[in-house]
């Protein structure tokens, strides 16, 4: 059975429930399904979409492994963050409030964020994409999956030791305005508070993959490979 959705707030984007035959392989069984059409119910501008969290503390190495992902095995790499600091420095009405947010290592409200990872997701040529640290709350997940209507097809969690975070955010050397003990403290708090219960929620599910983050970013790597080696998307 198929279900098309209205969605809310662009009247042309739309989204199909998968149907799911059986005996399809695990991940096309959760491959999500975000339906671009002009009008509904023109199948011909059908989009199918394999989106993955990507999950970790500040410094936890979720931006440098993406790259990698990105690179080995075709991926989009959006990162959240990425998109709100540009969105920040374009002068845009949110630019002020976005820098206050991050330089006090709060979480940027959730409309912002996920309307920002929407427009990349739609305005991407690939269909699989990495969403590098989002969603940061179950706020954030909810507003997704209201929004975007859809959930990951997988998670992944880099999952390191905080002395080791704060080491690597302290060395990281961007000229960031939330790399600085003071702030750090406060994200990995918010982490614990917030971040956490997304991950708790997606392994409920049995859609997170946990790393290990301790080693070298190659050594990562080879912990990461497999999992998207596995993959038929
Ligand atoms: N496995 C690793 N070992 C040591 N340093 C790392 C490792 N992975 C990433 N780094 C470094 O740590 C810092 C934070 O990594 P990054 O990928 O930006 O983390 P995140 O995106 O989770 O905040 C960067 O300077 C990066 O070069
Ligand atoms: O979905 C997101 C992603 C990031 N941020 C803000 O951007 C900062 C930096 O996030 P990023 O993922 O770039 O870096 P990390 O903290 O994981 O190193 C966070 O502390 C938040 O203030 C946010 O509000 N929502």
């Amino acid at each position: 059975m198929e279900l098309l959705l209205p969605y809310q707030h662009e009247p042309e984007l739309a989204i199909r429930q998968p149907v799911v035959p059986s005996g399809l392989m695990f991940e096309e069984l959760f491959m999500t399904e975000i339906v671009k059409l002009a009008k509904v119910g023109d199948a011909s501008k059908l989009r199918t979409y394999f989106i993955t969290f990507v999950l970790g503390g500040p410094g936890s190495g979720k931006g440098t492994q993406c790259a990698k992902i990105a690179e080995t095995f075709g991926f989009t790499h959006l990162s959240a963050g990425d998109l709100l600091r540009n969105e920040m420095s374009s002068d845009s009405e949110n630019g002020v409030m976005i820098h206050d947010t991050i330089r006090e290592g709060r979480i940027v409200p959730s409309e912002v964020t996920v309307s920002l990872i929407h427009k990349a997701i739609v305005s991407s040529e690939n269909h699989k994409i990495l969403i590098d640290g989002f969603p940061r709350s179950d706020e954030n997940r909810i507003a997704f999956e209201r929004i975007v209507g859809a959930e990951p097809d997988l998670v992944v969690f880099f999952d390191c030791p905080e002395e080791e975070m704060v080491k690597r955010v302290l060395c990281r050397n961007q000229g960031r305005i939330d790399d600085n003990i003071e702030t750090v403290k406060k994200r990995l708090k918010v982490f614990n508070e917030l971040n956490l219960p997304v991950i708790n929620h997606y392994s409920g599910k049995g859609k997170v993959h946990k790393v290990n983050a301790v080693g070298t970013m190659e050594e990562v790597f080879e912990k990461v490979r497999p999992i998207f080696a596995a993959l038929r998307c």
